[in-house]
């Protein structure tokens, strides 16, 4: 094994729903400079959301040169680099050109991004056939995952489903733009393509049974078949055409990635302090969605908390993912509709912050946390906008809201915004309560992701879990997940249990005020009174 000198460094590439992102850091874990670049996301009637791969790896780039411009070291200092990025679906034909995959006929827009829920239908009936692999994805399997996305290209588009050379995960297609290698990560396909990770294998009749026999037939060749865990060197690193793309040099090794929200899990479930163990940790990477993952020794099967994936994150051990498919974005989703929201916007921009902080620093400047339960009042919001991820694998459900009056001022606004966190702290505790039901131990939440930089974000998943909430001391945790996978790569760590180690480190403790333990007991009953209401509703008409 080489070990490297201290002028290496990694670099960590993380593309999300609305951005690229790309981090320098030390051999420490210490994050020298960060860049990011926007992406294309394209929304059309029938829940379609599409991205271009294109215009993603060229955003990657533009974020790689101006992070390794601002670290201000030479391009052959960065030793290796890793990926993660949105369980989104990729299509492309011969040669790697993208190929069309919804109405509009772009080939350009060749990526279904994960929050696209058109194959709801295609989950249906692919959980009606009751196969063994449903048990590995929580018993339900998701619009949000491949499977289902497959079945519905070749259901709707057939010509593209024939013509694509390969079908990729995001993550798997930027190892594979940058490397040549067709490999998969075994984190990628395992969580989202009922790839049965702990048997190392397809399961050839399931894809028959469910209309993507030819997948099989094929012997799997256009969906992977190396499958290699998050960490592994690709092929001879960069080629000389993407070193050329990422201004980097030709060779520097690159690691199999993994999905956005694992590297999260990755460069927080580790980290040195004194808050829980990598057993009893779950990490909660908050950003567009929110994510939770836990990890075991042994598989446990929660209904609703997809999984258990063995060495999806973690090598070694299995793994339950949660979360909600709205999170940030239900926030943002919430606050528009809401009539101070232009007002309050524009105030936002003075302050060069988003409206979200505006509205977080406007609650520490009335009190901070302390005053949420007079701030919010009695509005409750219950943000299943986008359906219900974990722990009730209910895509359809759908957000409410309780307690509003006429005021359409500031206040007002202030409370909303409260009452979205505090439902998603509600979500977060329901996520919990099913685990440990199933015998997961759950004492500490680690955090991640853009919303999770706010202490008062923090402090209200605390307090509405019940749990101490820990930050990482790494302003770019995701990031570091992900160049943690390239030091690995590089050689510089065996594994990617001992990069976590070396590497990360617990920031910031929130724990929960007992002054509010009651109240947020009764806001949880509220919460769970508007679901049922909700699920009432739906079930009548
Ligand atoms: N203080 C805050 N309160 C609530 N949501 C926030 C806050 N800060 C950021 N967010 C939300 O976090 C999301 C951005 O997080 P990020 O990790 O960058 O997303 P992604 O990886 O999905 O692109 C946005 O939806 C944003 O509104
Ligand atoms: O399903 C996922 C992880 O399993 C998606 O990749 C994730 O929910 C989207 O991530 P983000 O909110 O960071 O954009």
């Amino acid at each position: 094994m080489t070990k490297q000198s201290d002028d290496q460094h990694f670099l960590g590439i993380d593309v999300g729903t609305g951005s690229a992102r790309a981090g320098v850091f030390d051999r420490s874990g210490k994050l020298l400079a960060s860049d990011n670049a926007p992406i294309a996301l394209w929304r059309e009637p029938g829940d379609i959301v599409e991205h271009s791969s294109e215009d993603i790896w060229r955003a990657v780039c533009r974020s790689v040169r101006g992070a390794v411009a601002q670290a201000g070291i030479a391009p052959d200092c960065i030793a290796g680099i890793g990926f993660d990025a949105t369980c989104s679906l990729v299509v492309l034909g011969e040669g790697g050109a993208p190929l069309p995959v919804g109405p509009s006929g772009d080939p350009a827009r060749n990526v279904i991004v994960w929050m696209d829920h058109r194959a709801a239908d295609q989950a249906r009936r692919i959980n009606q056939t009751g196969e063994t692999v449903l048990d590995y994805v929580g018993g339900t399997i998701s619009p949000e995952m491949e499977t289902p996305k497959l079945l519905w290209l070749a259901e709707n588009m057939p010509d593209t489903f024939s013509r694509a050379w390969q079908f990729m995960d995001l993550t798997d297609f930027l190892t594979w733009r940058a490397t040549g290698s067709l490999s998969r990560s075994i984190c990628t396909v395992t969580c989202k393509w009922t790839y049965l990770g702990h048997e190392n294998r397809w399961d050839d009749q399931f894809f028959r049974r469910v209309g993507l026999g030819v997948l099989a037939d094929e012997q799997f060749r256009r969906i992977g078949t190396e499958i290699v865990p998050g960490g592994t060197r690709l092929a001879a690193g960069l080629t000389a055409e993407a070193a050329a793309d990422l201004g980097l040099a030709t060779g520097t090794p690159v690691a199999a990635g993994l999905i956005d929200a694992h590297a999260g899990g990755v460069g927080t479930v580790g980290a040195r302090g004194t808050a829980g163990t990598v057993l009893t940790r779950m990490a909660y990477v908050f950003g567009t969605s929110a994510c939770t993952m836990t990890t075991t020794l042994d598989p446990s099967f929660v209904p609703g908390v997809w999984g258990p994936y063995f060495s999806a994150m973690v090598p070694g051990l299995w793994l339950n993912e949660g979360g909600q498919s709205a999170a940030g974005a239900a926030i943002e989703h919430l606050l528009q509709m809401h009539p101070h929201s232009a007002q309050a916007t524009q105030a936002a921009r003075q302050k060069q912050q988003t409206l979200a902080d505006w509205l977080a620093s406007e609650t520490e400047s009335r009190g901070g946390d302390g005053m949420i339960p007079q701030l919010v009042g009695e509005v409750h919001v219950v943000p299943e906008f986008l359906g219900n991820r974990a722990p009730f694998a209910d895509p359809e459900a759908r957000a409410l809201i309780a307690g509003l009056d006429m005021r359409s001022d500031l206040e007002s606004l202030l409370a909303l915004y409260l009452a979205g966190l505090c439902g998603l702290g509600c979500g977060a505790r329901q996520i919990v309560r099913a685990q440990q039901d199933k015998g997961i131990a759950v004492d500490t939440i680690v955090v991640s992701g853009g919303a999770a930089k706010s202490r008062l974000v923090r402090q209200v998943l605390a307090d509405m879990t019940g749990l101490t909430v820990a930050a990482s001391a790494s302003p770019e945790a995701v990031l570091l997940g992900s160049a943690m996978l390239g030091s690995v790569a590089s050689g510089d760590h065996d594994n990617l249990g001992e990069a976590m180690e070396a590497m990360s480190v617990l920031g910031d403790i929130s724990r929960p005020q007992a002054a509010l333990a009651d109240w947020a007991d009764r806001r949880f009953r509220a919460f769970e009174a508007l679901q049922k209401v909700g699920r009432a509703i739906r079930s009548a008409s």
